[in-house]
């Protein structure tokens, strides 16, 4: 990542990196040294992690079936249970452990932890129990911060009763750096950038978006990624970039560029 010259991360103090679920399952010792690299050149990291298809893999497993509507799962209580164990249970102490060995100081956390994420429901006809944030405990990750500590966070929250609620990966990963005003969101996924008739796009205005949705040229899991791409620029962020394994070959979005 710090050779690309595309991705330019090297001068940022604070950024938040999602890593999706097949960004995941693809993890290896190069991009974790590539994180480490950036923090030994003062970049303050926060990660927020999906795991799309381990809760594909493990629904099916249960025999609990779940659609999405515009990249975003419709969960029943049977899936949100799902969704809690593989997430806080498996997904999130797999990627700490690969950190920590790494020589990243990590911690896990979900929505739980000292109210990291501070829920209500979004919409319990539509979406069944999809929290919606309204709140990050900013203080908290801080705290880790300047204790040396990566917080790892996984999409998970809780409604009031404490009963789990699933959150979109890119959705927690915008809120996370716009309440910690990261100088830029990395959203790390399984195609290197926006893609539009058969090429990858280097760089893309946010007028240029919303009507890449309307003809379907931006469809299902890539709306969650620009619609938290169009949140962070809208409310200051001066950069989202969407890269893929090789964490280069990118997408940058940015207010006001034409694409
Ligand atoms: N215009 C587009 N360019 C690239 N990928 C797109 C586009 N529209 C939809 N997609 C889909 O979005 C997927 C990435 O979203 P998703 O599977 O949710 O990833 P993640 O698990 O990393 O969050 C791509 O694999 C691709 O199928
Ligand atoms: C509400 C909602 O869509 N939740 C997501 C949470 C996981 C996620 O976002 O995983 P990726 O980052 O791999 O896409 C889901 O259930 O798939």
């Amino acid at each position: 990542m710090t050779t690309s010259k595309s991705t330019q991360l090297t001068a940022l103090k604070r950024i938040v990196i999602k890593l999706g679920g097949s960004m995941l399952e693809r993890l290896n010792k190069e991009h974790i040294a590539n994180f480490k690299q950036l923090q030994q050149q003062g970049t303050e990291l926060i990660i927020v992690h999906g795991g799309g298809q381990a809760i594909n893999k493990q629904l099916e497993k249960n025999g609990v079936t779940s659609t999405t509507i515009n990249g975003f799962r419709v969960t029943s209580k049977e899936a949100a249970d799902i969704v809690q164990t593989t997430l806080i249970g498996q997904v999130n102490p797999t990627l700490v452990h690969q950190l920590n060995k790494s020589g990243i100081t990590a911690i896990g956390l979900s929505g739980y932890d000292a109210n990291l994420l501070d829920c209500d429901v979004l919409d319990k006809e539509t979406y069944g129990f999809v929290g919606e944030i309204k709140e990050v405990n900013s203080s908290l990750l801080d705290t880790l911060i300047a204790s040396g500590i990566t917080p790892v966070i996984s999409c998970v929250g809780c409604a009031e009763d404490g009963t789990p609620l699933n959150i979109n990966g890119d959705t927690v990963a915008s809120k996370v750096a716009l309440a910690m005003k990261a100088d830029s969101l990395l959203l790390v996924t399984d195609t290197p950038g926006i893609k539009i008739n058969g090429e990858i796009l280097q760089l893309v205005s946010t007028s240029a978006i919303n009507s890449w949705i309307e003809t379907a040229d931006i469809y299902g899991g890539m709306i969650p990624k620009v619609s938290a791409a169009l949140d962070c620029l809208a409310a200051g962020i001066p950069s989202v970039q969407i890269v893929g394994e090789k964490l280069e070959g990118t997408t940058i979005l940015k207010q006001g560029v034409f694409a």
